[in-house]
């Protein structure tokens, strides 16, 4: 009786939550670990069709970048990266988005509606979702300290999200599943940092939150402690003290820019844990790093 007791107690923790979330559109950007393992993927695919069905508006956008060179290496091809963006000649592009657009993007749509959701695939191709221009990529010569650019190839930045089509996949009630490739004014194909893609269309729609799934449990401190809440105030401070670095910065920084562009919470939390999404949602305490405006 008493454990009956406590599963309704764990229930009705979840109903301020659901009050306030409902109506309310949540981006996630799935990637990491919980695409890799099975009961990850399970676990994920049915916490987003538990959101929509309770009234929230998941969007998702995934990325897919261990998958991509596991495909180049198949095939002989080796890739660089700078600055965290994959070196993407046109061949590479090819493979890029047969992989995302492809068996990435189907893998997750089939997930989720394989255990009851209505999930519907696109790339930023589809309705112009995510109109984007060549990356110029700037670092100092070592030799001569002088900015110089870097050509990396089709790599592209958002320019603009055009987000009709995913007002109308809501209107009738489709999970949104975004592959992170974007089109040119001129038609050509770029390949996008998944993070980016999220925090842009995070912005874009006026999300009430952002949430990035990544493989480790937020952003720590220099002890290694993790820091559950961070003012954007804050994060040059300890980008410059070196606390925050490599792959941390683009997914802080984007973080950053979804809250400038009005998404009320970011979260950078642990996808290699079960359900991490319905946690931070739905619990008091949440889970992994809070990144918001907290003061005024
Ligand atoms: N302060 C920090 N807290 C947590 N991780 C950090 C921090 N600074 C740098 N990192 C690094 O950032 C990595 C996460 O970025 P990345 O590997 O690009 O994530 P993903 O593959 O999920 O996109 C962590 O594994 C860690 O090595
Ligand atoms: C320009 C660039 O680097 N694009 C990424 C797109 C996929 C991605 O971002 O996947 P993850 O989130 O798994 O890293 C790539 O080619 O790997």
């Amino acid at each position: 009786m008493q454990q009956l007791i406590e599963k309704a107690n764990v229930l009705m923790e979840a109903l301020p939550y659901i009050k306030r979330f409902y109506g309310k559109t949540i981006v996630i950007k799935y990637g990491g670990n919980a695409m890799v393992e099975e009961p990850l993927k399970e676990g994920f695919a049915k916490d987003v069709i538990l959101l929509k069905l309770i009234g929230l508006n998941p969007v998702i956008v995934h990325g897919g970048g261990p998958q991509i060179g596991k495909v180049l290496a198949q095939m002989g091809r080796k890739t660089d990266f700078v600055q965290g963006m994959r070196v993407t000649d046109s061949e590479t592009m090819n493979v890029v988005e047969m992989v995302l657009g492809g068996k990435v993007n189907k893998e997750i749509v089939g997930n989720i509606n394989h255990f009851g959701g209505n999930a519907v695939g696109l790339s930023g191709k589809d309705g112009n979702l995510i109109l984007a221009r060549k990356l110029e990529m700037k670092r100092l010569n070592p030799d001569t300290l002088t900015p110089e650019i870097i050509d990396v190839g089709m790599v592209g930045e958002v320019e603009q999200v055009n987000p009709a089509v995913l007002t109308a996949l809501e209107q009738s009630n489709f999970i949104p599943v975004i592959a992170p490739v974007g089109v040119g004014r001129h038609g050509e194909t770029y390949n996008i940092n998944a993070d980016l893609v999220a925090g842009r269309v995070a912005g874009a729609l006026r999300a009430e939150k952002l949430i990035l799934l990544t493989d480790v449990e937020g952003v720590k401190d220099k002890q290694g402690r993790l820091i559950s809440t961070i003012d954007i105030a804050a994060v040059n401070g300890l980008i410059e003290d070196g606390t925050i670095s490599g792959g941390m910065i683009p997914k802080i920084s984007c973080c950053v820019d979804a809250v400038r562009e009005g998404v009320q919470k970011t979260h950078i939390i642990d996808g290699r844990m079960e359900h991490a999404c319905l946690l931070e949602i739905f619990t008091d305490k949440g889970i992994g790093t809070a990144v918001a405006r907290f003061t005024s």
